[in-house]
Order: C-alpha cells, then structure tokens, then sequence
C-alpha cells in the first residue's frame, strides 16, 4: 500500500523550513526565490476559497479563468491536452481506446504562481513528471476529473515529486477539488490529509468529518509520524495559532494516544517543547502525557526544550509540571551540558536559580562560559555567587524555621485584642499570627486541617514561651467548619473581636482555557465567597456594635494573573469588596484594608502547593527587588494596618511587592501576527468583501 507521506524531506522544524510543501515553494510577495527572468503571473485570491468551480454545477467546463498555464515547455500527451481542453467527450473516446491515463509527461510545467492572502507570502508550483490527473487538479473543472477517474486515472498518482493529487489541489486552494478527492474514499491515509489541509488551509470542518466517520486518529504515516505528533511538529506560533490549536484539540478529544512516539521515540510533548508552544505543553500535559517520557536518544521533554534555545517558557512550564531537570540523555549529556555548550546565560540562569541542576565544578570553566564572564562583568558577578553559595543554601527561611520572633512595634501594642487569623498555621497567616501574639493580641488561627494547625500552635506557643517576656497571650485554633462557629468561638473565649485577618486562600496554576468549572469554583469559594461571608459575620457578630478593623490579603493581580485568572478575579472582587466594606461600615467605626503581597513570599507550604519552588524563583527574576519577599514583611504591613498608626487609613490596598506591580508580567507572549490593525483602507476591504457597501453605522 502506498502512503501519502506529508512527512516528506521538506517538512523540518525549523522556522523557514515549514513554509515548505513538497517543493511547492512560499515565496515572499517580492517574488525574490523565483528564478531570474521567469515571467510568472500571479494571479489573486482569497485564501481558503476554491478558484473552480464557484458554480456548483458540475457539468461547467469553465476552465478556472485565475490558474492559468504559464509555461508548457515541451509536448504533453492526448491525454492531459484534453484535460487542459475540459474535452470530457475526447477523455470518453480515449478511454474506450484504452489509452493509458496514467503515463507521466516528463515536461517542464509553471501553472501558477498564487498569492494567498494568508500571510504575506506567494507560491509557486513548479511540474515536471506529471500525469494528466495532476493537470486535471489545478486546472480542470470538477467534471473533467470525474472522467478522467472513470477513465482509469489513479487517483494516488504520485508526480515525479512524489506529490499526490490531493497533495496538489490542497496547494492550489481548490477546497471542492480537495473534497471529492477525499469523497473518493481511495486516497492513502486520508486522515493524515486532512491534518494536514487544516494546518495549512483550516479546513477545521474537513478533520472533524473525519473524526466522525471513524477515522483512525492514531494512524501513523509510512514515517510513523502520528497526526497528533504532526499537527505538533508544523504548528508555529506566529501564524494562525490559534486556529492551529483547534487541531490537538480536535485530536484529543478524538482520543488520540497522547504519548504514542514517532520511530526516534519523540512524544508529541517533546515536539511542543522544542518549538516552544506552551499552551500546547498545557493541552497535552492535561490529557495525560507523560513529561519525563524519553525519546530513543534519551531525552525527554525538558531536554528537547533547552534544545530549541531561547525558550525559556516552555522550560519554566515544564519544570512547573515536575519534569525531572537533572537527567543524563544516552550520551551522558544533561540539559546542564547544553546550556554550557550553547553559552546560554538564560538557561543557565534559569537552571541554577531554580535548584534545576547541580552547581558543577567545571561550569565556572566551561569555554563558552568563561568566554562570557570575560565579556560580561556582571554575569561574571552572578555566576560566583551562585557558585559560592548555591540558591538553596540561601533560600528565605519558613517562618517555622525562624529562631526568633521580633517586630518593629512596641511591645504590648496589641495588648487584650483578640484576633482571628483564617490559614494563621501556616506561612504568612502564622507570621501575623506570631507578631500579634508578640504584640500582645489574643489570636485564634483557623484553617481546614486539624492536624496543621494543632502543631502549629504548640510549635508558636513553644517560641513565644522562648522569647516574650510577658504573660503569654491566647492562642487558640479553630478548625474552619463555618466562620459563624468560629466566630462565637473567639466571642465566648475571649469575650471580644477587635481583628479580622482574612488571609486563608490559595489557587493553582492553570490557562484559563483548561479550568473546569468545579475548580473555578473551588478558587472563587474560597478567595471570594470566603472572604465576604468572614467579613459578613465579624461585623453583624460584633464589629458592628463595637467597632473593629479587618485586612483582606489579596494578591498582586493589578496585571491581570495569567495562569491564575481564578484567584485574579477573585481577589480583585476582594479588592473591590475592600472599598465597599470600608465605605458600609464607616459609621460603625469599623475600617476595611487590603494588603497585597507580591508573587514572591516563599514559605514551603506555598511552594508545597505547586508541587516546587520553581514557580517562586522563576517570579523573583521579575521583581525589581531581585529577591523574595518575606513573610515578615507582610506581617508588619498588617500590623501597621491594625494599629492606631493607620486609624485614618480605610478603603486602602498596600502592595509588599518589592515593586512587582510596576514591573513586568508573569507571562511571556510569543510573537504573533494575530492582531490585526485597524486602518481605514483595511475597513473599506473588509466592508467591500462583506458586501456592506452603503452608508451606515458599523457600531
Ligand atoms: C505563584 C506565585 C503567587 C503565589 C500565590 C499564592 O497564593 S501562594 C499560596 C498557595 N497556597 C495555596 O494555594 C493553598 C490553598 N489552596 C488550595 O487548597 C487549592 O489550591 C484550592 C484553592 C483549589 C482549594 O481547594 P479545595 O480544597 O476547595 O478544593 P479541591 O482540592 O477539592 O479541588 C477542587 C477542584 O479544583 C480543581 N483543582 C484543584 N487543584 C487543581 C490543580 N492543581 N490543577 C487543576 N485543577 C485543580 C479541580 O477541579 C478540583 O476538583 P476535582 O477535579 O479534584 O474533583
Ligand atoms: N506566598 C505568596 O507569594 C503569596 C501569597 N498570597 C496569599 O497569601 C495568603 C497566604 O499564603 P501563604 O502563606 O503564602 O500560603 P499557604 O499555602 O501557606 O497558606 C494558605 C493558608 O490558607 C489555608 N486555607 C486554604 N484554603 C482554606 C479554606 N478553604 N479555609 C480555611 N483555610 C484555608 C491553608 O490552611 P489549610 O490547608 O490547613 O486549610 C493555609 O494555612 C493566601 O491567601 C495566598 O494566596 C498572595 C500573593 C502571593
């Protein structure tokens, strides 16, 4: 059996490589690639449409008027110049006489030279070695190729450049040609096509019939490249990529094998990483794939990524989904070994400041790398200190690590307060929790794990004992049923609640696009509902009578929060909730605050909750402070904010960001051609091709 085989030579992964198909070739709108004094016409259309038959008649022998023959350089047989005539009666005649339909014509041949207004390029279709079924699907009308096929044409007829018919009417945008070929039924590895055609022409609906009628979506080519592995392999992020992604979408939910391997061992998770297609890494990693999969070679994907260079999201995204980072291919090569060969300052950086490889001995001497210390003072600076004192040794400590308790109020500040802080066992809810204490408020912490917060208090009260000099004060905990009990329980306790630290919450990392509604609303549940109902009680319980101050920690999502659009919206509804609480319940004597740390407060629980730090050392590079921030020092925001010093301070939201809000965003864009400008001459096209000519609004 014969393949279609678009995984042919001319497809490599590069760039400028997939602007390849067979040999027809793009070439710029300046015609630069086409050889010297070739008088080509080039003929204009739109892309996607089909220039044959726009008659749906198939009985027209229009000859499609803007795919002319330029060139016929030598004789041609019966067959094809009757073909070329649209002479179905003579294709009849000469089938009866059994005339060969399928001998190759060994001429040299310009059809058309074809400018596609999809991107900014042209192609030009070069024939030598092709059969009258080639001619008939560039040029011939619809019935023409109907005869031909009764006539005995093959309608897998490969041209002297392996080409197949299909092939060829995909190229010229001769959609109606495309599908009865495809209705035929008779064409190799059909389906492969078609991946093909809705990469190249978005032909979304052609792949989905597909799909429908039970087509093999794990099929590989002759190759054995799968259509999954590609569609992955000729997606580039500059062009229609949106679109394209519609494809791994289709396939996926096709059931394709996510993690079935072309014969060198590649996933397609190894393809999206080494060209960079990150919301492709999230697809596929979400339908199941394997991440640390190796190829035959031994790499895996992290590998592949630090290959294709300059591609330090796909990395980054990788490294945030567990990929194992350290390991060796059959060579003994670690991603390591790579940056050092390439001489990467960026992958190096992101390597070693991320604990993603072991700091070496010989990366301080490695060629390129010495090369660049030379060259780069600063790197050089950089590089010793990473050396000398390796970002894990230097890592921030946990609170609970933290051997002393201190804080910049004086003491007994907060002297018979009582205080909820919700998620106070851990990270930066137990440093407040620590330096009210200090300060002398009664505190109870609340969160959902018993156990938790049970440790934690023993762990606070056993430090407070260590280092305050005074009678304790309360700290109880309180596991969060409804913050109504929890409430009545600080009331009963302590007879009062004069604070409310509302710093419970959390999120995880996801596109938007890949949020299920469960999880969206888990996230809005906790940082958004959470909050309103602690707000709610604490006031109608108690604050409303007696005054009180309330903090919400929200989050610095001023930006918008890529890959966390769920906590974005929630914590701005708290912001925004912040403003209309502390406005409601001004005459209650009751302010309203919000503090919003920046995306850089290590604490190990924070980090526990995506799986590694990684994420946390990969924002700190985008803090103009170039470090973490501290728990202690949200703290001391807070308090501050709880204290008299701010008593004429409502409504606010203080950043401890380091500056982060200023600064640049967690996402990295890739380029793309997707936006497209606004001008008066594109409005004129666009009403004109819609037929919207006459005056009116367009609003
Ligand atoms: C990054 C730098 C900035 C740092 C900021 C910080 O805040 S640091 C502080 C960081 N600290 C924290 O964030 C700590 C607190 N965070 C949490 O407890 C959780 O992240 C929570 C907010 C989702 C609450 O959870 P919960 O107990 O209310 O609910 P649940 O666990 O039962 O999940 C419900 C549904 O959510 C979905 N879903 C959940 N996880 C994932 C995921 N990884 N992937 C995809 N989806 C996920 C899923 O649909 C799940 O349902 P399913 O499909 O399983 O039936
Ligand atoms: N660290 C950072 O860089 C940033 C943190 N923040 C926010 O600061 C706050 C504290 O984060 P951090 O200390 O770093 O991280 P942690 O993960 O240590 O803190 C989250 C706390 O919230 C508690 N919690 C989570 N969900 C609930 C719930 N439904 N009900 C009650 N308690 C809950 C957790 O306890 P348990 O699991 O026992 O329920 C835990 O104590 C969070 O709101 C966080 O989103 C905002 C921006 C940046």
């Amino acid at each position: 059996m014969m393949y279609m085989c678009l995984g042919d030579q001319n497809f490599g992964v590069g760039e400028n490589d997939r602007r390849y198909l067979g040999d027809v070739i793009m070439i710029n709108p300046e015609g630069e690639d086409l050889a010297e004094g070739e008088a080509v016409p080039v003929c204009h259309m739109t892309g996607g449409h089909d220039v044959s038959c726009d008659d749906e008649d198939e009985d027209t022998y229009a000859v499609p008027s803007d795919i002319p023959f330029v060139e016929n350089k030598g004789d041609e047989n019966e067959v094809i110049s009757a073909v070329r005539e649209n002479d179905c009666l003579l294709l009849q005649q000469l089938a009866q006489k059994n005339v060969d339909f399928n001998s190759l014509c060994h001429c040299q041949w310009v059809p058309c030279t074809i400018r596609v207004q999809r991107g900014d390029f042209s192609r030009q279709l070069q024939m030598t070695g092709y059969a009258a079924i080639h001619v008939a699907v560039i040029h011939a009308s619809i019935k023409t190729i109907k005869c031909l096929l009764t006539g005995g044409a093959d309608i897998n007829l490969r041209d002297s450049n392996r080409r197949s018919p299909l092939q060829l009417a995909a190229a010229v945008d001769r959609l109606k040609v495309v599908r009865l070929l495809i209705d035929k039924g008779d064409c190799d590895n059909t389906f492969l096509m078609a991946v093909f055609l809705l990469l190249t022409f978005h032909y979304e609906d052609l792949v989905r019939t597909l799909v429908e009628s039970g087509a093999d979506v794990n099929l590989p080519d002759i190759k054995g490249t799968t259509p999954l592995s590609f569609a992955v392999g000729h997606m580039y992020p500059s062009s229609n990529f949106g679109t394209d992604l519609t494809i791994i979408r289709i396939l996926l939910d096709a059931g394709c094998d996510v993690d079935k391997s072309n014969p060198a061992g590649a996933s397609a998770l190894m393809l999206a990483a080494g060209l960079k297609l990150v919301p492709v890494i999230h697809m596929l990693l979400s339908a199941g794939a394997n991440i640390n999969k190796m190829d035959n070679a031994g790499h895996n994907a992290f590998h592949t990524a630090v290959a294709g260079q300059r591609n330090l999201s796909a990395m980054q995204t990788l490294m945030w989904n567990g990929a194992a980072t350290h390991t060796s291919n059959k060579k003994g090569e670690t991603p390591l070994d790579k940056a050092l060969q390439f001489g990467s300052i960026s992958i190096l950086r992101l390597l070693l400041s991320a604990d993603a490889a072991p700091h070496r001995h010989d990366i301080m001497t490695a060629p390129r790398i010495v090369q660049l210390r030379n060259y780069l003072p600063e790197f050089d600076a950089w590089l010793r200190q990473e050396m000398h004192e390796p970002r894990s040794l230097r890592r921030i400590c946990h609170v609970s690590d933290m051997a002393v308790i201190s804080s910049v109020f004086r003491s007994g500040l907060f002297k018979d307060r009582v205080a909820i802080v919700t998620g106070g066992g851990t990270g930066i809810g137990q440093a407040i929790a620590l330096e009210l204490l200090y300060l002398g408020c009664n505190v109870t912490i609340a969160s959902r794990k018993v156990d938790r917060l049970e440790k934690a208090a023993k762990d606070m009260n056993s430090r407070l004992a260590k280092h305050l000099n005074a009678p304790l004060p309360k700290l109880n905990t309180f596991l969060n049923a409804t913050f109504v009990q929890k409430k009545r329980n600080t009331v009963e306790v302590h007879g009062r609640l004069d604070f409310l630290v509302n710093n419970a919450g959390g999120q995880f990392l996801s596109p938007a696009a890949n949020i299920t509604l469960k999880g969206w609303s888990a996230v809005i549940d906790t940082n958004l509902t959470g909050t309103f109902l602690c707000c709610r009680e604490a006031y109608t319980q108690y604050m409303k009578e007696n005054g009180g101050t309330i903090i919400n920690i929200i989050a610095d999502m001023f930006k918008g929060f890529p890959l966390m659009s769920h906590t974005g919206a929630a914590r701005a509804g708290v912001d925004n909730l912040t403003k209309s609480l502390a406005i409601e319940w001004a005459d209650s004597g009751v302010r309203v605050n919000a503090v919003a740390p920046g995306s850089s407060i290590y604490s190990d629980t924070a980090a526990a909750n995506y799986g590694s730090d990684d994420i946390f050392s990969f924002i700190k590079s985008r803090v103009p402070a170039k470090r973490y921030g501290t728990v202690e020092e949200i703290s001391a925001a807070v308090c501050f904010l709880l204290s008299p010093a701010a008593a004429f301070i409502s409504g606010e939201t203080v950043f401890v960001d380091g500056g982060g809000k200023l600064y640049q965003n967690m996402l990295d864009i890739p380029d793309h051609q997707r936006s497209k400008a606004y001008t008066w001459e594109n409005d004129v096209k666009e009403q004109e091709s819609s037929g919207n000519c006459g005056p009116q609004s367009k609003l």
